[in-house]
């Protein structure tokens, strides 16, 4: 008897250049650190994994699960939840006629609220693999860009998630504006840097982090999708002053941007 094995499906982590929240648009950077799926048997129970196949059983009469492995820690801001979810969808989409994995990732994440504006943003950083500027109210891709450096991400995680105020981050639309303004014509830096003092500032994360990563030869420091992981991003080789900052204060990552 011959088996065919399902093939995995690979979707990438990211981090927030603008966090969509405020103003509805988003845009993120893709990293190297990846969930894979494919139809299989369950090995993994979760809400979101509920969802998706909920949505199907619902939408397509389609019933079936997903076997599921990721090497992006959960809940802490690095598109975890959208990459298993494109992975997922794209494990399946031959099945379901002519869809966008990233905009049903979007659809389902929304209706299902596990995302407030359906992250569609990093849900197409993490299927393109691409650098995402995104509206994700009318789910429109406004740009993908290819990121064009090599680059470290020094990720550091020293706290449990904040209670985000939802009202001051849509207050602030304005400022999040001018940040999502600055990154989508070319200055990304920039960008991740005003999104992260905003959300330090409207959410209680701690600017000093962001400061002193600066201070340590960063070219950029933020705060990832809602924290509380904080990021910066370094040239190869320029990554000990962080580290060393870093060490015995929390939970370090070192991964890579994707290119
Ligand atoms: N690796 C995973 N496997 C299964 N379910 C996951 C996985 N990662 C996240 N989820 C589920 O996705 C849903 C949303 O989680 P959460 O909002 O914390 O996502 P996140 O992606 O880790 O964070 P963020 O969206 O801020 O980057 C939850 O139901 C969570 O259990
Ligand atoms: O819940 C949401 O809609 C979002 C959550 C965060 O990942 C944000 O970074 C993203 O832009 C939007």
């Amino acid at each position: 008897m011959v088996r065919i094995q399902a093939k995995m499906h690979i979707a990438y982590a990211g981090v927030s250049i603008v966090n969509a929240i405020p103003c509805g648009i988003g845009a993120v950077l893709p990293i190297n650190l990846k969930a894979f799926a494919k139809e299989g048997k369950r090995n993994r129970n979760s809400p979101l994994i509920n969802a998706i196949e909920d949505y199907l059983i619902k939408n397509y009469k389609i019933k079936t699960s997903f076997e599921v492995y990721s090497e992006i820690p959960e809940g802490v801001g690095l598109k975890s939840s959208s990459a298993v979810s494109v992975a997922i969808i794209s494990s399946i989409s031959h099945k379901l006629g002519d869809v966008y994995p990233p905009k049903l990732s979007a659809i389902i994440t929304k209706n299902y609220n596990l995302s407030i504006t359906g992250a569609f943003d990093d849900a197409v950083a993490s299927y393109e693999g691409k650098i995402s500027f995104t509206d994700n109210i009318n789910l429109k891709i406004l740009k993908l860009e290819k990121p064009s450096h090599d680059l470290k991400v020094i990720i550091f995680i020293n706290d449990k998630r904040h209670d985000l105020n939802l009202s001051l981050m849509r207050e602030n639309c304005k400022s999040f504006k001018i940040a999502f303004e600055k990154a989508f014509n070319g200055n990304i830096y920039e960008g991740i840097k005003i999104n992260g003092y905003l959300m330090s500032e409207i959410n209680g994360y701690d600017k000093k982090i962001l400061d002193l990563m600066m201070e340590k030869g960063a070219l950029t420091a933020g705060i990832s999708g809602n924290g509380p992981a904080y990021f910066s991003l370094v040239k190869e080789g320029e990554e000990g002053p962080i580290l060393d900052y870093l060490s015995n204060k929390g939970k370090i990552i070192v991964s890579e941007v994707l290119k």
